[in-house]
């Protein structure tokens, strides 16, 4: 860890870029590569609740261990005073992967480049036995290449020996039905997660909603997959095959990350003739 001096000079700070639950986003400059980073900054008197304290204590464990990888934001420093830690982070674009989302065209193979390159990424933390626990649009940003990295590992956890964790930790309509039950879970949660963001990539609605978070949940619960026709008639059916094995109840059934990335959709890169 380098000193608040030796931070000052190694990192200038620059304009805001955002604001998170615990903290502040902003650029930084570093003189002596001639580039830019992000800096997020924790003010630690936030953090009031046990959780997460713990969730800021393993982020920049957590991101270290899985540097460098090209589908997932890297950590290059960490400072820590009595009131705030500092993470300097791979800087990336303003406009995440729920910006893109929004647009009404997207098509099947941008579709599928961002699927395998996130699946990628999953597959990389998976390897290390860390679940992300929050893979929703927002936490996928792209830097200034246009690469899709995983970011905001703050909710993310070790699996431990026994391969599973516990505790409600999640976005509503991205949450595996296992979290919502209060059952141990494992990585597969994550699959999951990026299935539902497949799913709204593709049709451009949630599978699972509600006017609550308590209605979105019972939703995911009883995890009745359905493909309207209005919105999947122009939809291939190897991607909703994928579908069905992303989004899928039974966890022994559901893909691993390395299945998605074997699966005809993605080697294809999302060309395919057929529809349903
Ligand atoms: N590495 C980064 N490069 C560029 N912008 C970022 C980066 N990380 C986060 N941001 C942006 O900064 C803002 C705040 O991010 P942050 O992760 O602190 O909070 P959040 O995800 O919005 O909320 P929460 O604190 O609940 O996780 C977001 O708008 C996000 O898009």
């Amino acid at each position: 860890m380098l000193s608040e001096s030796l931070q000052k000079n190694k990192y200038q700070p620059c304009e805001e870029i955002g604001r998170g639950r615990f903290g502040v986003i902003s650029r930084v400059f570093c003189p002596m590569t001639q580039s830019s980073f992000a800096c997020k900054t924790i003010d630690k008197r936030l953090l009031s609740d046990p959780t997460d304290r713990e969730c800021l204590e393993n982020e920049p464990k957590i991101m270290t261990l899985l540097s460098p990888h090209p589908n997932i934001v890297q950590i290059y420093d960490m400072f820590e005073t009595d009131e705030t830690v500092q993470l300097i982070l791979d800087l990336c674009q303003p406009v995440t992967l729920y910006d893109l989302i929004l647009q009404p065209d997207l098509s099947e193979p941008k579709a599928a480049s961002y699927m395998q390159q996130l699946v990628l990424g999953l597959a990389h933390c998976h390897r290390f036995g860390i679940v992300h626990r929050d893979i929703k649009p927002d936490n996928i940003f792209f830097d200034s290449r246009g690469i899709l990295k995983i970011g905001d590992f703050g909710s993310a956890t070790w699996l431990g020996e026994l391969g599973t964790v516990d505790g409600l930790v999640g976005t509503p309509y991205y949450v595996a039905p296992e979290v919502v039950m209060g059952r141990p879970y494992n990585e597969k949660v994550d699959i999951w997660s990026a299935g539902v963001v497949l799913y709204v990539m593709l049709a451009g609605v949630p599978p699972f909603f509600g006017e609550t978070a308590e209605e979105i949940f019972e939703a995911v619960m009883r995890g009745n997959l359905r493909f309207p026709s209005r919105i999947f008639r122009s939809v291939s059916a190897e991607a909703k095959d994928l579908l069905r094995k992303m989004i899928c109840r039974d966890v022994s059934r559901r893909f691993s990350a390395e299945q998605v990335l074997r699966h005809p959709w993605i080697l294809n890169g999302g060309q395919t003739n057929s529809m349903d």
